[in-house]
């Protein structure tokens, strides 16, 4: 049994769906499908939940939204004529809306596209619908509440021939709930664990996940097999291919995933497999992903070893306005936080007051526009001196690096640059692991 994901791009407009429909057809074990909302793709370029979440920032201003409602109608409608769906999209948003008038829920809203979507498909694809908020539950943390989740999932009529809509569940409280960006793959994650599913297939618009990302370096080699601790570093620093919270659900119970192209099906695209599989290539660097805007704060004090309560003051200040540090390297007088966005709730200035207030530091630095690169792979404990070339390749094309950090399982190196630099050193790095870290005559920008 193999449970099938397929996102925004694979579910566009009628002739992504009938890409869909010959997907499915083509594998009889392709029972439990899961659809995004109507995402990008030729002519297409807004996704649905863009369009959504406009509407619900119009109706929140008390803006008129009619214009934007019909733009969703007439996009599905277009898919329900082309494909004689028949399926009665002005009756469901007829009720949608009515829902909304009683109670405004911008969650629930936002979650419509994946519900209407979702019902053209199982429509099309002649499988059951079954709506993810009497499946996926959300318990009052916010976490799924597997043994509910699990009750549902086994009280299902039937569990062959399903297509449910991604991107949201229910709330402790009964409400929908909708999950974060890219929240898609998340519910086929939890759907692949509930089914025991032999692989869990993820369809996109790229033939698999890409060293670098695509929207940087054009032709980046795919990655034939990785490891869900790769994927994990690599989808935290950005790999916006697949969504982070995604890995944990099937990693934890030894589900392979494999990343594949709904235009393009024949290409076997990405595998990825448990960390301790053998398969795993022995390729030093997976991949390389990263962030901008970053917040970096070091704080200097002699002896920091002596008084580690330093940074759990510090960690307080940042936690009290609740920011996130993705990463904390340590010297022995100093440590830097490293502070990504969004930082709306405390301007610059006074986060480092506090800060200093709460250190009490010999001497504090601040840098912000910071992008993080990560390189991440499982063998960088074996090539120890990658660093250090992929450094002096960076300097010889004139980047200035504002930050080096490995971290303890070596299995990430961390650049910082600044967000200006940011492409040019994602290319000129791919480019020193292509010359396998050899240093040829400086990359020349455009050549990448
Ligand atoms: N390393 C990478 N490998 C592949 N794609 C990547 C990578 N980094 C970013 N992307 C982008 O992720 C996109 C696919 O994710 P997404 O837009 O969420 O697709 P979907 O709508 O199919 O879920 C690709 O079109 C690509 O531009
Ligand atoms: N539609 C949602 C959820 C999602 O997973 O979409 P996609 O599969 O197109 O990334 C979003 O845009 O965030």
């Amino acid at each position: 049994m193999k449970v099938v994901k397929f996102g925004g791009s694979s579910v566009a407009d009628a002739g992504q769906f009938q890409k869909v429909k010959a997907i499915i057809d083509q594998d009889v074990n392709r029972q439990i499908v899961v659809i995004s909302a109507a995402g990008k793709y030729g002519n297409a370029t807004r996704k649905l939940t863009d369009t959504l979440y406009l509407i619900a920032d119009g109706m929140e201003a008390g803006r008129d939204v009619e214009p934007l409602f019909n733009q969703v109608l007439a996009r599905l409608e277009a898919i329900n004529i082309a494909l004689q769906l028949n399926v009665p999209l002005i009756k469901l948003l007829h009720t949608i809306r009515h829902h909304l008038a009683i109670r405004y829920s911008r969650d629930y809203l936002v979650s419509r596209g994946e519900f209407l979507t979702a019902h053209l498909m199982a429509a099309y694809l002649g499988y059951t619908f079954v709506d993810a908020a009497n499946l996926l539950f959300f318990n009052k943390a916010g976490a799924i509440d597997e043994a509910k989740t699990q009750t549902a999932y086994q009280q299902l009529a039937s569990q062959h021939g399903i297509v449910v809509p991604g991107f949201y569940g229910r709330d402790a409280d009964g409400h929908v709930k909708l999950m974060p960006r890219g929240g898609s793959d998340i519910s086929g994650a939890w759907l692949a664990r509930l089914a025991h599913a032999d692989l869990y297939e993820n369809w996109t618009d790229v033939s698999g996940i890409k060293m670098a990302d695509p929207r940087i370096i054009k032709d980046a080699d795919s990655i034939d097999v990785m490891s869900y601790d790769e994927l994990r570093e690599l989808t935290y620093m950005g790999f916006s291919v697949f969504q982070e919270e995604a890995v944990q659900p099937v990693r934890e119970c030894g589900i392979p995933t494999r990343i594949l192209n709904t235009n393009a099906p024949e290409v076997p695209g990405t595998l990825i497999i448990h960390d301790d599989d053998p398969a795993n290539d022995l390729k030093t660097i997976t991949g390389i992903a990263g962030r901008k805007h970053y917040l970096v704060i070091t704080v200097r004090k002699y002896q920091l070893a002596l008084h580690l309560e330093v940074i759990q003051h510090a960690l307080g200040v940042v936690a009290a306005h609740h920011l996130v540090v993705d990463y904390l390297p340590t010297g022995i007088d100093s440590f830097s936080l490293l502070i990504r966005e969004p930082r709306r709730q405390v301007s610059v200035q006074e986060l480092t007051a506090e800060i200093a207030a709460a250190c009490q530091p010999d001497k504090m630095e601040v840098t912000e526009n910071v992008a993080l690169i990560a390189m991440v792979s499982r063998k960088l404990r074996q090539r120890p001196a990658i660093a250090g070339k992929v450094l002096a390749y960076l300097d010889d094309n004139l980047l200035n690096v504002q930050l080096v950090s490995q971290t303890n399982d070596d299995i990430n190196l961390l650049i910082g640059v600044h967000d200006l630099d940011y492409d040019k050193a994602v290319r000129v790095i791919y480019s020193s692991i292509h010359q396998n870290f050899q240093r040829p005559a400086p990359y020349i920008e455009g050549i990448a």
